[in-house]
């Protein structure tokens, strides 16, 4: 039996170096403004800047209330009427000399910041992220009218037991902003995939578009039911993704086929 819709948009943004970061968010605002009836829309990781420009990290670091970002997102939730995943930005905190952080940012139909979630795992191993930014330490989602959310960016997803704590949290539908390499399409399809079908959650993943640092990005943001179908895929380029889901799925795939109830390691007690 079909529940409520939820219709949820995520914007494939192209991060090319050609462009300033004051004018992408110019240009990330009016996508976001042009979704108005969407019930939630998603931006990737770290469009600002470009998730592997990490010599750009410490010059494009923002400040959570009142950084370029957080203020025109604030008010492109606003005037869209829209729950608003804003992909991630370079934070600074505290400001202006503290640790810088990789955080994603969820807006409120009314522009408030309702949360923001810091990432955990850094990417890069002995060098960018991975040396230039703190990871966070919390397990993070968030309860919106159409489902609860569990929020993880990119190299997170890496991680399969993040995603358990998100389910054990409530999590119905993951959201993934991402900058994700174009080298590793295959990872990124077959991890998404998985993550949706181990949790019987829902899965919108944004990556974006163009090179920038010397790396193509793969785009083929994607979402993807509790049952494991891409629901929809984008191409390599800019696109404007949507879908309609039914987030009344993930309760009759658990209990159609109910495996979360088997677990045995790390499952919380009943
Ligand atoms: N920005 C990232 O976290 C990139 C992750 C990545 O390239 C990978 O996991 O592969």
């Amino acid at each position: 039996m079909g529940g409520v819709q939820v219709r949820a948009t995520l914007l494939q943004i192209e991060v090319d170096p050609a462009e300033t970061a004051a004018d992408r968010r110019r240009r990330a605002a009016a996508l976001v403004r042009a979704q108005a009836g969407a019930d939630l829309v998603v931006l990737p990781e770290l469009w600002p800047v470009g998730a592997f420009a990490s010599d750009d990290f410490a010059a494009g670091a923002e400040r959570l209330d009142g950084g370029p970002t957080a203020e025109a997102m604030s008010a492109a939730a606003r005037d869209a009427g829209v729950w608003l995943h804003a992909g991630s930005v370079v934070e600074r905190d505290p400001w202006p000399d503290g640790p810088l952080y990789n955080t994603s940012l969820l807006f409120a139909p009314d522009g408030t910041l309702h949360t923001a979630y810091r990432k955990i795992h850094r990417f890069g191993f002995d060098r960018g992220e991975a040396v230039l930014m703190a990871g966070g330490s919390r397990i993070v989602t968030a309860a919106l009218p159409q489902g609860v959310l569990g929020l993880a960016t990119c190299y997170d997803l890496r991680f399969p037991e993040q995603f358990r704590l998100l389910v054990d949290a409530g999590a119905e539908m993951l959201v993934i902003p991402a900058g994700w390499p174009a080298r590793r399409l295959a990872h990124w399809r077959v991890l998404l995939q998985a993550r949706a079908i181990e949790n019987q959650v829902f899965v919108l993943a944004c990556g974006t578009a163009g090179t920038h640092a010397d790396v193509p990005q793969a785009g083929h943001s994607m979402v993807i039911d509790p049952w494991g179908a891409v629901l929809a895929e984008a191409g390599a380029a800019e696109e404007v993704l949507t879908v309609e889901l039914d987030p009344s799925r993930v309760a009759a795939t658990r209990s159609d086929f109910p495996v979360l109830r088997d677990r045995v390691l790390g499952a919380p007690p009943r």
